[in-house]
């Protein structure tokens, strides 16, 4: 609880770097209020928050934190002694969770993009096999059952979005993840962490996620995405 009032967690039903912070505010057992934020029409109260004027932001205190890993650890380190903990507690895991989230936002969230959004056969093919070769490279990491072994953490968190999407992404562009022995970790991982109650709480109705991407995958989000691009957001 802060001086201003409860925690916030200022988020958007369908955005996968909010769904990072929801989950884990939910993980460290935080009392805190949703306010769901139409990203694309933006309030000048949204904008004073976060002048990046992306979600997600979580207030506390009076003071706003963005950018979803950062929320992520910022979260672990103001309730550390509450809930689950997200960052390894020894320097060198915490370089190594570091390392694959890292992975995950520069290797697979721009192909993931790339796949939905590009518009010819050629590049939906290149970005396909990009992010198939480097889906393969994370999951020979994963020790499992989570990405580093017995314990749920930021890795997890950061990928989960993203692998809870492949259903959007077959109903576009007929992605699959393949059963084969090159993937058989990520399956598995897939199978514990989609039923987690933290990320089972924060899941999008199918459909209605579908819906929502039909803009990035018809290309009409294309004024927005080459907007973000010059502001230096995640999106490709
Ligand atoms: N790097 C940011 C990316 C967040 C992001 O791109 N959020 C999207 C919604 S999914 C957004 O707020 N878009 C608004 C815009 O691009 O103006 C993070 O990890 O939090």
């Amino acid at each position: 609880m802060s001086a201003n009032g409860a925690v916030q967690l200022y988020c958007s039903w369908f955005c996968p770097f909010a769904q990072r912070a929801w989950i884990a505010l939910l993980e460290k057992a935080v009392s805190f209020q949703y306010v769901e934020i139409d990203p694309y029409n933006k309030t000048a109260e949204f904008l004073a928050k976060n002048p990046r004027g992306l979600v997600p932001v979580i207030i506390n205190n009076g003071q706003c934190v963005y950018e979803s890993q950062i929320c992520i650890e910022y979260a672990d380190e103001e309730w550390k002694g509450q809930g689950n903990p997200l960052m390894p507690l020894d320097p060198y895991n915490r370089a190594v969770a570091r390392i694959w989230a890292d992975f995950i936002t520069k290797r697979i969230v721009p192909p993931f993009y790339q796949l939905l959004m590009r518009q010819t056969k050629d590049e939906q093919e290149e970005a396909r096999k990009t992010l198939l070769d480097n889906l393969e490279t994370l999951s020979k990491e994963i020790t499992g059952p989570y990405f580093m072994g017995s314990a749920f953490g930021i890795v997890d968190v950061m990928l989960v979005p993203f692998t809870l999407r492949f259903a959007m992404m077959k109903h576009y562009r007929n992605f699959e993840l393949p059963n084969g022995p090159a993937f058989y970790n990520l399956n598995k991982w897939m199978g514990v962490v989609h039923n987690r109650e933290s990320v089972k709480t924060t899941l999008a109705n199918p459909d209605l996620l579908i819906k929502k991407y039909q803009r990035y995958a018809d290309d009409s989000a294309k004024s927005e995405v080459a907007d973000a691009i010059r502001k230096g957001k995640t999106l490709p």
